[in-house]
């Protein structure tokens, strides 16, 4: 574990209120500088339609206001980015990676800044922020290290002619993000993209507009070329003026299935590659011959994570009925022990969900459940803390669900909170054809102790990240992404390469051109 810097190196670009408590800094950041980021620095857009406001989750409260961007600024930043790529794509791979090492060498250095921004805008527990960054600088030192070992290939043709291949970077690459992982995603964006030798311009979520302008500041710092990594600001008209922008090479999104589809409509008038990673229902199978505990932990960690707001989450918990009460015992009271409350102390390991309307929708979704028969075997309530300043935050306690069915709403809609539903199953077969009935294919996970069935399951998934005797872990190095309507392209892993590049075929001649005219 690397050390902790000390409070001093807290945001250089807000102030915390006078009234912090030596506990926790919830209730005390005030934002003040622009959130735009364009030629190495923060600025205001030029055509700031209008201004949002960005919101505390833990309380409820203003943080502060920031503006969208119009057509013009998202100009303003293509241009820059354009020119920044005519210097970094020149560059050697190894060049690249020296500046990619530098950034996450920062990243480390700033863990705990930036893990206190992310939960201060997300509402998750600082306990997650921090393995949150972790997992990001590690992108960035992975893809450091692939970004030297970019290479062609050699091939020999008839007379001593030759061809060669050429991995070439895109251009002007534009990332959008989501809310749940601001800090993460953009990493896992910006990190191969910029490993391959292309600029980005990434575009969060308005829910979450702040840390990634500090992944900015950490590549400027770094040394990427001023207007190589731009910040615009904004929402789904933004999100447009990006997609549809006639100098921008690729898009890689990450959101919801609806936008991914209107991305992928835009990105096709202009024939551009996308990446889409989007939502899920995943499935996790416990078998009866399982080790218990594990597959107890394996269940809370598919859907208690950053209060459920996870896209991989195994929220349809298939339990092989032999095992069903003693499992769903153990997860209830597991899940009644789950320490809710001020994301910022250390004990804490559910925080608050992201906003007003989205409690109330993942609240919707229990009282539908209920009506259409499940049965609440706890949670799924508002929490409201003792501390007083935490009165107005978007608390809740987790759920689980019993008495599903695969017909109900909670069991085939992604509800993108800590809900879970537990659904008894006998048969390998049947499991499997259940697991599978869904649009979705993000995700999915097993536990069993027979070896063979469980790469037999896996085998049999229709899900592009698998788990057997796990959950939700996210080493770098393995490629992350859905089947069917999950999305398709990869992040992480060597296969993100492929998606940040194209392929360049060279043939040389080494004698006389004959022509067949
Ligand atoms: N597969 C993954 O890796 C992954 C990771 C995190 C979240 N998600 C999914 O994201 C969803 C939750 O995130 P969300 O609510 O932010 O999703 P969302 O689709 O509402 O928004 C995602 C991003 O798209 C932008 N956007 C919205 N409309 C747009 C448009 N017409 N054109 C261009 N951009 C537009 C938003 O401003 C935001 O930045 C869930 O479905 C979740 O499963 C998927
Ligand atoms: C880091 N996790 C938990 C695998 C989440 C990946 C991003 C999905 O929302």
């Amino acid at each position: 574990m690397h050390p902790r810097p000390s409070l001093s190196l807290l945001p250089r670009f807000c102030t915390f209120l006078p009234f912090a408590t030596m506990s926790s800094k919830t209730n005390t950041f005030h934002l003040e500088q622009p959130l735009n980021y364009r030629a190495g620095a923060r600025i205001q857009p030029v055509d700031g339609s209008h201004s949002e406001e960005v919101y505390e989750p833990a309380t409820g409260r203003v943080l502060g206001k920031f503006l969208f961007s119009g057509e013009k600024e998202v100009d303003l930043a293509v241009q820059s980015a354009k020119a920044a790529f005519k210097i970094w794509s020149q560059k050697s791979g190894m060049e690249r990676s020296r500046v990619l090492l530098e950034a996450a060498r920062i990243i480390r250095e700033r863990r705990e800044e930036i893990a206190t921004m992310e939960t201060i805008n997300n509402g998750k527990s600082i306990f997650e922020a921090r393995v949150d960054v972790d997992i990001s600088w590690q992108c960035l030192e992975y893809y450091a290290g692939l970004a030297g070992a970019i290479a062609g290939q050699h091939v020999q043709l008839p007379g001593g002619s030759f061809a060669y291949t050429r991995r070439e970077a895109l251009g002007v690459c534009v990332g959008i993000g989501a809310w749940n992982y601001p800090f993460q995603i953009a990493c896992w964006k910006s990190a191969p993209a910029l490993a391959c030798g292309n600029a980005m311009i990434y575009k969060p979520s308005p829910l979450t507009p702040i840390s990634v302008v500090m992944l900015a500041e950490i590549f400027t710092q770094a040394g990427v070329p001023n207007g190589l990594f731009n910040v615009v600001q904004g929402g789904a008209s933004t999100g447009q003026f990006l997609c549809q922008h006639r100098d921008v090479a690729k898009v890689s999104f990450t959101g919801s299935v609806p936008t991914g589809i209107k991305i992928m409509e835009m990105s096709a008038k202009g024939v551009k590659p996308v990446t889409l990673e989007l939502g899920g229902k995943s499935p996790l199978i416990i078998f009866s011959d399982s080790v218990l505990e594990n597959a107890v932990n394996g269940a809370l960690m598919a859907n208690f994570l950053t209060q459920g707001e996870v896209c991989c989450n195994g929220t349809r918990v298939f339990v092989q009925r032999e095992i069903l009460e003693a499992f769903t015992e153990e997860v209830v009271k597991r899940t009644q022990k789950i320490k809710i409350g001020d994301p910022l102390l250390e004990d804490t390991r559910m925080g608050a969900l992201i906003s007003r309307p989205h409690l109330e929708r993942v609240l919707g979704f229990i009282t539908q459940a209920k009506e259409q028969g499940a049965k609440v075997l706890c949670g799924g309530e508002l929490y409201v803390p003792d501390d007083l300043k935490l009165k107005n935050g978007y608390y809740m306690r987790p759920c689980v669900l019993g008495n599903c069915r695969d017909d109900m709403t909670c069991v085939k809609e992604e509800i993108f909170g800590p809900v879970m539903s537990i659904l008894p199953f006998d048969t390998e077969e049947e499991v499997l054809e259940r697991a599978n009935n869904t649009t979705f294919g993000l995700a999915g996970g097993v536990f069993t102790r027979d070896i063979q069935r469980a790469h037999r399951v896996v085998a049999a998934l229709q899900a592009g990240m698998c788990f057997i005797n796990n959950y939700n872990i996210s080493p770098v190095e393995l490629p992350f992404g859905g089947y069917k309507m999950s999305g398709f392209g990869r992040e992480n892993g060597r296969a993100a390469m492929e998606y940040y590049s194209q392929l360049k075929t060279v043939c040389v001649e080494m004698g006389d051109v004959e022509s067949v005219f």
